[in-house]
């Protein structure tokens, strides 16, 4: 498919005709409204809701909202019929009502540089998984032993925790390193201050569209169609706190001052042509939890860390998306199962991706294995940890024929944590 809109058709280009992903952005002085990334652009959806040129089918306008939550929460058809419309009018040889206006096309066509992006959805609730058998493995060596590595339900449950939504930001937004209680080894007792083993985790995060009802339980299926889409999530997490505070409740602080994710929502239906099975199951899974068919994606991922003043980046690790042992649809349905009511905007981590080998491991604390065997940059520094200044950016995309699905940028940087004088 090709889009008379420059620059979309170029191979390498994130956000093709085929992609579309939504997201939420404002110019200058302007309010944040909901838009979808085209080549080097943005479609401004609420000029063209309010010029009729789009109708997303629910009685109110949404797409003049911060947030795309009113247009998901308008269910699957509406989704459809917004995805056929724009291609419709984006595409080569399509509906010319957009290209034919000069002044429409003035005011709904936003080069990207001249805009600033918010959160694309308003996270009702922010749920992490573990669902990477190689992160498991690795973290349960480190924190566990190698012999209590994997803990006895993983094969059977995807296990999870509640996070908290209310620190969940838009790539660019940057973190503060955490104040927290950690015990070092060598110490009688804990004690308090700045986190010194920050890291990050390379996660996808499922964004639910359709809610379930409170006590009803649901199938892999209804929840594989429940799902609106997918970002970049970098669960940011600090490792001395998280050993210390974990036993027996999990991640509480240690993973509760920031979740970064990617601005644009890349849609399911863009990801279509992408399924994969998961790999083959290690332990039969109870039947509520079978996969109907494919439910992965074949995503390729990337990490790159860019210490302050560092001209260029280094990317740390490569991995993909298909090395996750449970998809979405089934975390998703495990979370609503026992009568859990999901809701339009929860944000589901994959859990961190680490594949097979040393350089496709997705935290810090594995690719220098607890501190042990530092990763070199390329500016000839090495970090076992993030410093204070670094730079981390996650990337990713689906590699289609002469085209890529793109997800664009999940980016943050590290600030000092506060001043002594203040705790
Ligand atoms: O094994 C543990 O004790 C905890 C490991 C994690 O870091 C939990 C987590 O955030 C899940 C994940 O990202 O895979
Ligand atoms: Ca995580
Ligand atoms: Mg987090």
């Amino acid at each position: 498919m090709r889009s008379w809109i420059e620059g979309a058709n170029a191979p390498e280009c994130d956000f093709p005709l085929e992609n579309l992903p939504y997201g939420a952005f404002r110019r200058r002085g302007e309010r944040l409204r909901c838009g979808v990334a085209i080549g080097d652009h943005v479609l401004d959806l609420a000029v063209l809701e309010e010029s009729g040129l789009i109708h997303a089918g629910g009685r109110t306008a949404v797409f003049a909202a911060p947030h795309i939550n009113a247009f998901m929460a308008l269910g699957p058809a509406a989704w459809r019929r917004v995805r056929a419309r724009l291609t419709d009018l984006l595409a080569e040889g399509g509906d010319p009502s957009l290209r034919g206006e000069r002044g429409m096309l003035a005011r709904a066509l936003v080069p990207l540089k001249e805009v600033e992006l918010g959160l694309p959805i308003k996270v009702a609730g922010y749920t992490d998984f573990y669902a990477s058998r190689q992160h498991a493995f690795n973290v349960g060596t480190m924190f566990r032993g190698a012999g209590n590595a994997l803990p006895p339900n993983w094969l059977h449950i995807p296990i999870g925790y509640n996070g908290r939504a209310s620190t969940v930001v838009v790539s660019g937004t940057d973190i503060r390193r955490p104040l927290g209680q950690r015990k070092p080894p060598e110490a009688a007792g804990p004690v308090f201050g700045p986190s010194t083993r920050l890291d990050f985790e390379l996660e996808m995060g499922a964004v639910v569209g359709v809610p379930s009802r409170m006590g009803e339980p649901i199938t892999v299926a209804e929840a594989d169609a429940m799902i609106f889409g997918y970002v970049l999530l970098n669960d940011w997490s600090a490792r001395d706190i998280q050993a210390w505070e974990y036993q027996p409740l999990g991640p509480f602080q240690a993973k509760a001052f920031a979740t970064t994710i990617s601005p644009w929502v890349v849609t399911k239906a863009a990801l279509e042509p992408f399924r994969v099975s998961t790999p083959p199951r290690e332990k039969p899974l109870l039947p509520y939890l079978c996969e109907p068919g494919p439910l992965l994606h074949d995503i390729h991922l990337e990490v790159a860390l860019r210490p302050a003043g560092a001209e260029r980046a280094t990317t740390i690790a490569r991995t993909n998306s298909r090395h996750l042992y449970y998809s979405a649809a089934q975390q998703l349905a495990h979370h609503a199962v026992g009568g859990c009511r999901m809701e339009c905007g929860d944000l589901l981590g994959s859990g961190t991706i680490s594949g097979p080998e040393k350089g496709s491991f997705g935290s810090l604390l594995e690719l220098a294995w607890d501190g042990r065997e530092p990763v070199r940059l390329a500016t000839g520094e090495t970090r076992s940890f993030l410093e204070d200044g670094d730079e981390v950016t996650l990337r990713g995309w689906a590699e289609g024929e002469g085209y890529r699905i793109g997800f664009g940028e999940c980016t943050g940087r590290v600030l000092p944590a506060p001043a002594e004088r203040d705790w």
